[in-house]
């Protein structure tokens, strides 16, 4: 594994509300993430990885604490400047594939460079649709495609620029077992082919223990750290520690 962290966050702290009535949802989390590492985040819900995940993208901003993506400090950019880095160098998978339905599976794959208005490269393009295995489905449309091939056609588009990380808000989550096994495996093998570096939140042992790394979470805070193993180490892990 190389040990560039592409991703570094120092005591983020997170807080909703006020008085009383204040959650906090990120309470000191420091991590590092190193390029082309396949990280699971997990945790009881409530824990704080869905706040993780949006501070670490930039989508919302911590109470304290930084965050630095790929050399950059996202607290020392502008509104603008953080839509840019957005776009150049982070990607995003939902569970909800968060697909537009009036543009074909390939539209849809290219539309960020789209609205960057910046130039596709076809051999870079083909190479995804070739690795989703949706060559056949290019010009279909989501309503005419299954959920695992949807999730597919959001994996090439958050792969699409390139980007210095995916972030992958429970991407299997609403898919059957099959098509999570093929999604699960895109997402591995964009770790180990292109050098990728992947976080992923998921519920799911068996989604976990394809990642390298397991980082749990409770009460916002990391409750542990360490390599992903076997699914049934997971589900120890997981009724030890949260
Ligand atoms: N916008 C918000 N306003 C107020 N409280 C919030 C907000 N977002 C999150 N919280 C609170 O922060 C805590 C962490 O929420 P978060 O969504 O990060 O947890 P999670 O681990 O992703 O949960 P789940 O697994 O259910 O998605 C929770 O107590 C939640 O109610």
């Amino acid at each position: 594994m190389n040990a560039i962290p592409i991703v570094t966050a120092v005591d983020l702290r997170r807080r909703f509300g006020e008085g009383e009535a204040a959650v906090d949802a990120l309470d000191g989390v420091s991590l590092e993430l190193p390029q082309g590492a396949f990280t699971a985040v997990m945790g009881p819900s409530g824990s704080g990885k869905s706040t993780l995940m949006h501070i670490l993208a930039g989508l919302d901003q911590p109470t304290s604490g930084s965050v630095v993506v790929d050399g950059v400090e996202l607290a020392n950019l502008d509104d603008k400047k953080l839509t840019q880095l957005r776009r150049d160098k982070i990607g995003f998978i939902f569970q909800s594939f968060n697909l537009l339905p009036v543009l074909t599976a390939e539209e849809n794959i290219v539309l960020p460079l789209r609205i960057a208005g910046a130039k596709v490269d076809r051999e870079w393009l083909e190479t995804l649709i070739e690795t989703v295995g949706l060559g056949a489905r290019r010009t279909h449309h989501p309503s005419e495609l299954s959920g695992g091939q949807q999730q597919r056609v959001a994996v090439a588009r958050a792969l699409i620029s390139k980007p210095a990380v995916v972030f992958a808000d429970e991407p299997t989550g609403n898919l059957d077992s099959q098509s999570s096994a093929e999604v699960l495996g895109l997402l591995r093998r964009s770790v180990d082919e292109l050098g990728q570096t992947v976080v992923m939140v998921t519920h799911d042992a068996h989604a976990a223990a394809v990642a390298d790394r397991i980082l749990v979470l409770a009460d916002g805070q990391i409750v542990h750290d360490g390599d992903a193993g076997s699914a049934d180490d997971v589900l120890d892990l997981m009724r030890t520690v949260a």
